[in-house]
């Protein structure tokens, strides 16, 4: 049995903006009373595990110590069938951060062309298949945790296209539709991704029956 939710406060231990909100729109309809890492000026965890698994509890359980409350994190990324599975966990490294108009951020556009770059050397016929992660991990400042897996399969095409959404949206097509996650709305991507894959475990395992949304 894992611990649950028990209506504290819930820090959403991300300083990723995407994934902010995309999980506070997975969160709305459970009315749970969140603030996010920013809000509460949580320092950015070093990413030292080798797993989606290991990377989550070390992010979830960072904040949640720090901030005396329990945290959700998410730590995922896109595999690449080809590429042995990468960049896999390395994702996010992949794009060199940058400044943007005076913002830091990461250059999502050079990483998504180094993706590119390695399958168009394999030939034409390469195998564009690949899959998005999700791992959402809630830790207790007590140390409880949960964690929770969630999985998108898909096409890695390029070019890029569409503006919604973040990171690797524009080159991932999934399966069964021929637009990328970056041209669809946030309620349409929350249908299908991996994200709401792993939500969906949280929210039947968190709020059991008296889950709805
Ligand atoms: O660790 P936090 O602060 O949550 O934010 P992050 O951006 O560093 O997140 P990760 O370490 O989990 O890195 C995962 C990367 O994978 C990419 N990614 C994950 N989910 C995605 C999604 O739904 N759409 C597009 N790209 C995604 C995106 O580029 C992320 O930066
Ligand atoms: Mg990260």
């Amino acid at each position: 049995m894992t611990r649950k939710l028990d209506g504290s406060k819930l820090v959403i231990a991300t300083h990723n903006a995407g994934k902010l909100r995309e999980i506070s729109a997975l969160l709305a309809p459970f009315g749970v009373d969140c603030v996010s890492a920013g809000e509460l000026g949580l320092p950015e965890p070093e990413e030292t595990g080798t797993t989606f698994v290991e990377n989550a509890l070390l992010k979830a359980h960072a904040a949640a110590k720090a901030a005396g409350l329990p945290a959700l994190a998410d730590d995922s990324g896109l595999s690449v069938t080809a590429l042995g599975g990468r960049p896999g966990v390395y994702t996010a490294d992949w794009a060199e951060r940058q400044w943007f108009e005076g913002e830091p951020g990461r250059d999502w556009y050079m990483a998504m062309g180094k993706v590119e770059g390695l399958l168009s050397e394999q030939g034409p016929d390469v195998d564009r298949s690949c899959w998005f992660t999700s791992v959402l991990a809630i830790a207790w400042p007590e140390g409880d945790e949960a964690i929770y897996e969630g999985r998108v399969d898909g096409t890695f095409s390029w070019p890029p296209r569409g503006t919604m959404g973040f990171g690797y949206d524009p080159v991932f097509v999934p399966q069964g539709q021929n637009v990328s996650f970056a041209q669809l709305t946030v309620a349409e991507k929350q249908a299908m991704s991996h994200r709401a894959d792993a939500f969906e475990k949280l929210v039947a395992d968190q709020f059991g029956d008296a889950a709805h949304g």
